[in-house]
């Protein structure tokens, strides 16, 4: 059985206050992107894990892929699987594809052993795993809150807008991005700023890991500013970094643009 884990962007990020656990609380909203991953699970006689596509740091036993087996086969009696992963979505890269991978093979596994596990019980599946987990169970643009890990419906749509992402290669530690952080509530709360439209957002949507990854990595700014000299409506970093976005209101041609170690995505948004 095949599935297509994809990545999310960040509407907006807020770092409200660090919580007795060491975490953050934060608020943000949650979007999926069509950059996807490819993810097989085959019954076979003992568990093992593989993958291909752009190289996946550390040992692939402690992939995400087969915390989430191992978090399900806790409960129920799971036959071995053979998880093959081809990886596309850029590694820490704020685009949550690890987490996505996750989630969704617990889904996976949900569909294909008949598990019958409802979205809020592979959420609770999932949410110790990482943070962003939780979203990709759903995976419908939400309004987010707590660690990341809870939801509420929201009414924002860029539906139809033309995204191009980029991954400029440089991997930003997640852990670290937090250390350079001072919580703080925001000025406008986010609900209410993701009401206007797209193009009123350069001055009022904000994501607060800006300010410190930026200053480590000056690129980023450069690139930002490139996607608003190209025509964006709005550009900002996802998560903690280091992809940069743009959001067009129609096609833009994407060759040349960039240098050729970047990886690149671009397309209109379904959702
Ligand atoms: C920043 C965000 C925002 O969307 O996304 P990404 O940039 O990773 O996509 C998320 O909060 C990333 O969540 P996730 O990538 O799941 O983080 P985890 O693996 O759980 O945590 C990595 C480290 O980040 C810090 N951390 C993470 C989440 C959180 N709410 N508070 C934290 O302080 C902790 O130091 C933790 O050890
Ligand atoms: N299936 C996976 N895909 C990507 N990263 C994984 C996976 N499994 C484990 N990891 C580990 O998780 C870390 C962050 O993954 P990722 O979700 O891409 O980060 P981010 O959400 O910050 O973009 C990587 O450094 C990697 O070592």
């Amino acid at each position: 059985m095949l599935s297509f884990p994809n990545a999310k962007i960040n509407l907006g990020l807020h770092i409200t206050e660090k919580r007795p656990d060491g975490y953050h609380n934060l608020e943000s909203c949650f979007y999926s992107v069509g950059w996807t991953d490819v993810l097989e699970i085959i019954e076979s006689d003992k568990l093992t894990f593989t993958s291909s596509g752009i190289s996946i740091p550390g040992n692939p036993d402690s992939n995400l892929c087969l915390k989430a087996y191992n978090a399900l086969k806790k409960d129920f009696d799971l036959p071995s699987v053979h998880i093959h992963l081809h990886k596309v979505i850029p590694i820490g890269a704020g685009l949550g594809g690890g987490s996505a991978d996750a989630a969704f093979t617990i889904k996976l596994l949900n569909e294909k052993f008949n598990l019958k596990l409802s979205p809020s019980q592979m959420e609770d599946y999932i949410r110790p795993i990482g943070s962003d987990c939780a979203f990709f169970i759903q995976n419908y643009p939400r309004y987010c809150y707590n660690k990341g890990d809870q939801f509420e419906d929201i009414s924002v749509s860029i539906k139809g807008y033309y995204i191009i992402l980029v991954y400029p290669a440089i991997h930003v530690s997640t852990g670290e991005a937090y250390a350079g952080i001072k919580p703080q509530k925001p000025v406008i709360p986010l609900k209410e700023v993701l009401e206007q439209p797209v193009s009123s957002w350069k001055d009022t949507l904000v994501n607060d890991f800006e300010d410190g990854v930026f200053a480590r990595y000056p690129v980023l700014a450069t690139l930002k500013q490139t996607l608003y000299d190209k025509g964006a409506l709005y550009a900002t970093m996802s998560g903690s970094g280091s992809t940069v976005f743009g959001i067009f209101e129609k096609e833009i041609s994407v060759e040349e643009i960039f240098p050729s170690e970047y990886l690149v995505w671009s397309g209109f948004l379904q959702q």
